[in-house]
């Protein structure tokens, strides 16, 4: 597919003033992989590299008065979902769903922060699984994927890739298995299908990269899942999508220490493609 135009990406997630998360993130994965980005605010989060402080969450009323600002007046060519904490705000982007059926759905099951900081409520976690089967990609770390399969945090990537395919199989959806939470000195990811006519050639589809060595892996889930909604959109193939976007989040973390924000878990250099081409 060749789009005369940027793929129009709609994200909806929460906040992050250190800009390295959330929306923020999401915004700048989108504009780096070519896409045209949008933004409605679940959640204002007071937080910055080192943790999150509080977070206030608007009337669900205002979520929807948002979301159809953007959906009356713009065609959007995909939505990628992040922090949504709480069930009711769950039960509004599903409705919203349902209504608009954007083409293409990425959800990031965020539950916990890179800090340990939860960003949904524990009590809602059925109801995001359950938003999952309306999803056509799902990006959950180690602990999500866990939490979605209903059992115990994987120990090593062949763990990962089972519970993937349960998940997959589960709640009909594609699972993009991360591989950030495990050590060694490579950090894979893949595409993991376990449906008997998958999205993925094969129902799986590897990409490799090195470890980087840095602490700067703040936003990592945020840029990752809102670059493939917008590749994908884009007319990447979902495996040709993943080899890019990988590549390009690992440059991103390779000179993600020389940006210099903040003190504790920095962001990564979404933008490492255009230093030095700037006059
Ligand atoms: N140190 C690292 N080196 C290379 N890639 C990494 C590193 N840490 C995370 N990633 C990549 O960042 C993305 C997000 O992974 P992960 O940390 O598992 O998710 P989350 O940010 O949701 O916890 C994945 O593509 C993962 O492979
Ligand atoms: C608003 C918001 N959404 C998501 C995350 C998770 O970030 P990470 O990708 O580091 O897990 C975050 N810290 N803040």
């Amino acid at each position: 597919m060749n789009r005369a135009h940027a793929p129009r990406v709609l994200s909806i997630a929460g906040t992050d003033p250190t800009g390295g998360a959330g929306m923020h993130a999401d915004l700048k994965a989108i504009s780096a992989m070519g896409g045209y980005g949008m933004a409605v605010v679940t959640a204002l989060v007071a937080q910055n590299t080192c943790g999150v402080r509080s977070v206030h969450v608007p009337p669900v009323s205002f979520l929807r008065e948002q979301l159809d600002a953007v959906s009356d007046d713009v065609v959007i060519d995909a939505v990628k979902i992040g922090m949504l904490a709480d069930a009711d705000i769950i039960a509004t982007v599903r409705g919203w769903l349902d209504n608009v059926r954007p083409p293409l759905v990425v959800l990031d099951p965020v539950m916990v922060a890179t800090s340990g900081d939860r960003l949904l409520d524990a009590s809602a976690e059925g109801a995001l699984r359950e938003l999952c089967r309306v999803a056509d990609l799902i990006t959950p770390n180690l602990p999500e994927l866990a939490v979605l399969a209903e059992t115990a945090e994987a120990a090593d990537w062949h763990q990962a890739v089972s519970q993937a395919r349960q998940v997959s199989r589960d709640l009909g959806t594609t699972v993009l298995l991360k591989g950030g939470h495990l050590t060694g000195a490579d950090a894979p990811d893949a595409l993991v299908d376990a449906r008997p006519d998958p999205a993925v050639p094969g129902g799986y589809a590897e990409a490799h990269a090195p470890r980087v060595a840095t602490t700067c892996t703040h936003g990592t889930g945020c840029t990752i899942s809102s670059a493939m909604a917008t590749r994908i959109a884009a007319g990447d193939t979902w495996p040709q999508a993943l080899e890019r976007v990988k590549a390009w989040l690992t440059r991103a973390l390779t000179a993600a220490a020389d940006l210099e924000v903040g003190q504790g878990h920095g962001p990564v250099d979404h933008f490492v493609d255009l230093r030095g081409c700037i006059r």
